[in-house]
């Protein structure tokens, strides 16, 4: 587990005072991977930084399993470090060693014998999917396997956690969803703890267990990422999942301008009720019609999530039953937007 508690890292720029992290706490579990989003200038890549140390906190503390990072001496520091790997947007390879020299690094740093090395960098390769590439320098790899590399060297110490700052922002979409799918793979695979930050809730929706948002250096909002869709309560929060939800209030008024006969319903799935074949059921078991308007089902880590707009026309009472069987009879949460 990981316990931050009233993390703070102001800077001096020209006399003035920037508070980044402003008296931050937050828990994260092992095991699960954690997504911190935010817009440019939130303070995400402080946060990160402030957790392995490579930025010094100005109060506040870290702790990863029983060791308080944020007290540990400089050696210490060096020794516990070995338990946190990192990845970055810019990969920060070193240009003139070859990808199995890259990955070899940190094994040299921490003393590994030479054979050992060896045997361990051929290992990382194969878990990365860079077979064949081990003598290729970074200038002759593409984004997505120079990513690769980075994950490899970062995984090099047998870490316990893995922080990954904007770790695909320099992808395109294809290669983004690869090297997302293998930070799950490791995750499950190692049982490996993964932080990371974004500016886009598609790389949240599609890897996160839970998620914070963050502005002005502060935690928002935060909670198990299909709450997070399904609900969100921070201004901030609606406007990062509109970029793959779409802005369902601005459409809903011309909806309801055009569809004023029997009752206007959106009906939010959760989890595997999304699968439930409800609008074929209710069809059948009431004497009524339904027109879908507009709908989106999103796959998460954790399921599918999404919400349905429908007109239901028919008698009134039965418009009613259907909705209360809605109700009782099915996990699936029923807003009624208007009715005739
Ligand atoms: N080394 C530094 N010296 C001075 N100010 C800094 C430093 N690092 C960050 N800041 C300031 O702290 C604030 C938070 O920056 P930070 O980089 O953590 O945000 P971010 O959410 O990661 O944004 P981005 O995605 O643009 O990096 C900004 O106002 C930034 O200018």
């Amino acid at each position: 587990m990981i316990s931050i508690k009233g993390l703070t890292k102001k800077f001096l720029i020209q006399h003035k005072e920037i508070t980044a992290v402003d008296d931050l706490s937050l828990t994260i579990k092992k095991g699960e991977i954690f997504g911190v989003i935010g817009y440019s200038g939130a303070g995400k890549s402080t946060l990160i930084r402030l957790i392995n140390r490579l930025e010094e906190p100005t109060s506040g503390s870290v702790i990863i399993g029983d060791k308080e990072i944020t007290n540990l001496r400089k050696g210490e520091l060096r020794n516990a470090r070995q338990n946190i790997g990192m990845i970055f947007q810019h990969f920060n390879l070193l240009w003139s060693r070859t990808v199995s020299e890259n990955i070899s690094f940190p094994l040299e740093i921490a003393g590994v014998p030479k054979d050992e090395r060896e045997k361990r960098v051929q290992e990382l390769i194969q878990l990365v999917g860079l077979a064949g590439r081990e003598n290729a320098y970074p200038s002759q790899l593409s984004g997505g396997q120079k990513q690769r590399v980075g994950i490899a060297r970062a995984l090099a110490n047998d870490p316990k956690v893995l922080l990954c700052d904007e770790a695909t922002s320099a992808l395109d979409p294809e290669t983004t969803n690869s090297i997302l799918d293998l930070l799950v793979d490791i995750n499950e695979r190692l049982g490996l703890t993964i932080i990371l930050i974004t500016h886009e809730m598609h790389v949240i929706q599609k890897i996160c267990n839970r998620v914070a948002v963050m502005e002005n250096g502060k935690i928002v909002e935060q909670g198990e990422v299909i709450d997070v869709f399904l609900k969100p309560k921070h201004s901030v929060t609606k406007k990062f999942v509109e970029q793959v939800m779409g802005n369902e209030e601005g459409d809903l008024t011309e909806i309801i301008d055009d569809h004023s006969a029997g009752k206007l319903v959106r009906l939010h799935f959760i989890g595997e009720t999304a699968n439930q074949a409800l609008i074929s059921t209710i069809s059948k078991q009431f004497n009524i019609e339904v027109n879908i308007l507009q709908g989106k089902i999103n796959q998460t880590k954790l399921g599918a999530y999404g919400t349905l707009t429908v007109q239901i026309l028919g008698e009134i009472e039965e418009i009613d039953r259907t909705i209360t069987f809605i109700k009782e009879e099915t996990s699936i949460e029923v807003e009624v937007l208007a009715h005739a």
